[in-house]
């Protein structure tokens, strides 16, 4: 049971203690005018009954004075129980979605990329607002319509305890047959939320990927795995509705029978002389009050339990470890890879053994085929991973000692595929550093050669970027994402080259602009381009996630090696002349 509260609150159960303590009372309240409704039936029936010569209107008029008070007590415990409930929920589910999103910053990106992003999305959104409906309509009526029958049956006991137990004389077997389908609700529950999620990644993937789409002329018939998802989601949303509502609709009927054999043995004692007629009336009044909360109770059980599993997966997410590490990052930032193992799946390494150094102040290139391991090593250095063998150290440290933020702080990095937030211009630079001016945001535009097409577009530097950046060319969105790095101004360059797809004209403006950020820092980069590292300070050459051979560009081609095959290859399919050497006029 604390599991089950835990669950459907999303780990924060004490937000929804208000809006229940609410609701209780609203509903307890809402059994006093019944109460008075019932003492004014007995004072009528002792006149007529001739028990009483004369009619107590003295005491009727209380009990009517009475019903008209409580109703406005009814009134005031509904309207604090709508409030408190509103906003304890809602408040719950964004407090929750926050802390959420900020948990998944901090876990380890290998955990992040073995979930689908609609896994993700879905459960910030769509489990939450589950997390929602149950706070706001099923948890405070489940409390409410499970606990007042309780109270109402102690209650009664005391005025006659076989009235009171043949009121409940049915709960028994609805219990036993609500404990008995529970497992197989959780189990069609499971699948339903599996169906749903499934269907959430597959719709993504078919938006995300309009564009080819659209070029391929591609219709439904051609995404099977989406119109799979629809039926499916159908099938086990039939399925779960199907399955249980008959089982619930007889447990329903079993308690429901309580009123039926309530009037019967009600109609026995009375004849009997056992029971008086007010009193029995009393018992009909409570009795047919009393199962209305508990109906609705058991008809919303299964949404509650479903909600409950949307909590689970939260609690689940919100128990996964994150990335260890607390120290403060050194002031060195010399970088060096002892012997370093990894893969990003426990079957084969991409980096194996790797023992490399990237010096305080130099610049290093990282070259190789593709798939060799590059950007991995860069993804290591930026700790996105840990590695599976051997050690990554940061100025001295094992960064896995070091708290992620913190060494992040001391990072740069300029991706190939950068992603542009749905925001102005000037907010997407600031993410570099929060607390830039609009002073230092323009410099950093002046040096990452930006800030001359960002002052021609409509609005300036207020001007909206697109979802990922679309409104913008290749060449210009990788210009504001070096802006960004500028404004960081971290002692730690990682830069992904990315030229190669770039016009002539962006490309040498692209050349200047990390020209500029390289200098004073300690810079990696992967060379896609060989032209572009040969003043580099020292050149990695990775084949198959091993280090193959490492120096300058001169010893390299001497060698003979990996690195003069690529770069006699480079040099015949793009005629180039040895002496272009763009990143030479502004490193030092
Ligand atoms: N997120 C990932 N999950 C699983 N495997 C991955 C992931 N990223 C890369 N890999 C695999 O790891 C290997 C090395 O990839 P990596 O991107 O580091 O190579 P690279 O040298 O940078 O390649 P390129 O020059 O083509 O960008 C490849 O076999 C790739 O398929």
């Amino acid at each position: 049971m604390r599991k089950l509260l835990y669950d459907i609150t999303a780990g924060n159960p004490r937000k929804m203690g208000k809006p229940i303590f609410w609701a209780v009372l609203a509903n307890l309240a809402n059994m006093l005018p019944f109460a008075c409704l019932a003492w004014a039936v007995s004072l009528i029936y002792a006149y007529y009954a001739k028990e009483q010569a004369t009619l107590d209107t003295q005491s009727l008029w209380l009990a009517w004075g009475g019903m008209a008070v409580f109703l406005l007590v009814v009134f005031y415990c509904e309207r604090k129980a709508y409030r408190a409930i509103y906003r304890g929920a809602y408040e719950a589910s964004a407090e929750g979605r926050t802390n959420l999103a900020e948990h998944l910053r901090k876990l380890p990106l290998g955990f992040l990329m073995r979930k689908d992003a609609g896994e993700l999305g879905h459960a910030i959104m769509n489990d939450f607002t589950q997390i929602e409906n149950a706070g706001t309509s099923i948890l405070p009526q489940l409390v409410s319509g499970v606990l007042i029958p309780f109270l109402a049956f102690f209650g009664l006991l005391f005025w006659d305890w076989r009235m009171a137990v043949a009121m409940l004389a049915g709960f028994p077997v609805t219990i036993l047959i609500l404990w008995g389908v529970s497992r197989l609700e959780r189990r069609l529950g499971t699948s339903h939320s599996r169906a749903k999620v499934a269907l959430a990644n597959c719709l993504q993937e078919y938006l995300y990927g309009m564009k080819v789409i659209k070029a391929y002329n591609l219709r439904i018939d051609n995404f099977q795995r989406l119109k799979q998802s629809f039926y499916r989601y159908m099938q086990e949303s039939i399925r779960l509705e199907g399955v249980l509502g008959p089982f619930f609709l007889v447990a329903m009927a079993f308690m429901q029978m309580g009123v039926s054999l309530l009037t019967i043995v009600g109609v026995y004692l009375v004849l009997g002389g056992e029971l008086t007629v007010p009193l029995f009336a009393m018992f009909v009044l409570v009795g047919a009050r009393i199962f209305d909360p508990l109906s609705v109770a058991i008809m919303r059980l299964p949404a509650f339990k479903y909600d409950a599993m949307a909590g689970e997966r939260i609690v689940n997410l919100l128990a996964q470890p994150s990335m260890q590490g607390e120290q403060e990052a050194p002031e060195e930032h010399d970088i060096r890879f002892e012997e370093v193992s990894f893969g990003y799946h426990d079957d084969s390494l991409v980096l194996d053994g790797v023992s490399v150094e990237m010096k305080k102040g130099t610049l290093t290139a990282i070259v190789g085929p593709s798939g060799s391991g590059k950007s991995t090593l860069l993804r290591l250095i930026a700790r996105f991973y840990d590695p599976v063998g051997g050690r990554v150290l940061f100025g001295g440290k094992d960064e896995r000692e070091i708290d992620p933020e913190k060494l992040m702080q001391k990072i740069s990095m300029v991706f190939q595929d950068v992603y542009l937030f749905q925001d102005t211009i000037r907010n997407n630079i600031r993410y570099g550093r929060e607390d830039a001016t609009q002073e230092e945001i323009e410099a950093a535009a002046k040096e990452a050669r930006c800030h001359d097409f960002i002052m021609k577009l409509p609005n300036g530097y207020d001007t909206m970027v697109g979802e990922g950046g679309s409104t913008l060319s290749g060449g210009e969105k990788q210009r504001i994402s070096i802006a960004r790095a500028i404004l960081k101004n971290a002692p730690v360059l990682l830069l992904d080259e990315a030229t190669s797809s770039l016009d002539p004209e962006n490309e040498a403006d692209m050349q200047q602009a990390i020209g500029r950020l390289v200098r004073g820092r300690t810079v990696i980069m992967i060379a896609h381009r060989l032209k572009t590292v040969v003043t580099a300070d020292n050149i990695i050459v990775l084949e198959k996630g091993k280090v193959v051979e490492q120096g300058r560009h001169q010893e390299l081609l001497e060698k003979g090696g990996l690195y003069a095959r690529l770069w006699e290859l480079q040099r015949r399919t793009s005629g180039w002349k040895i002496t272009a050497q763009p990143l030479s006029e502004c490193h030092e």
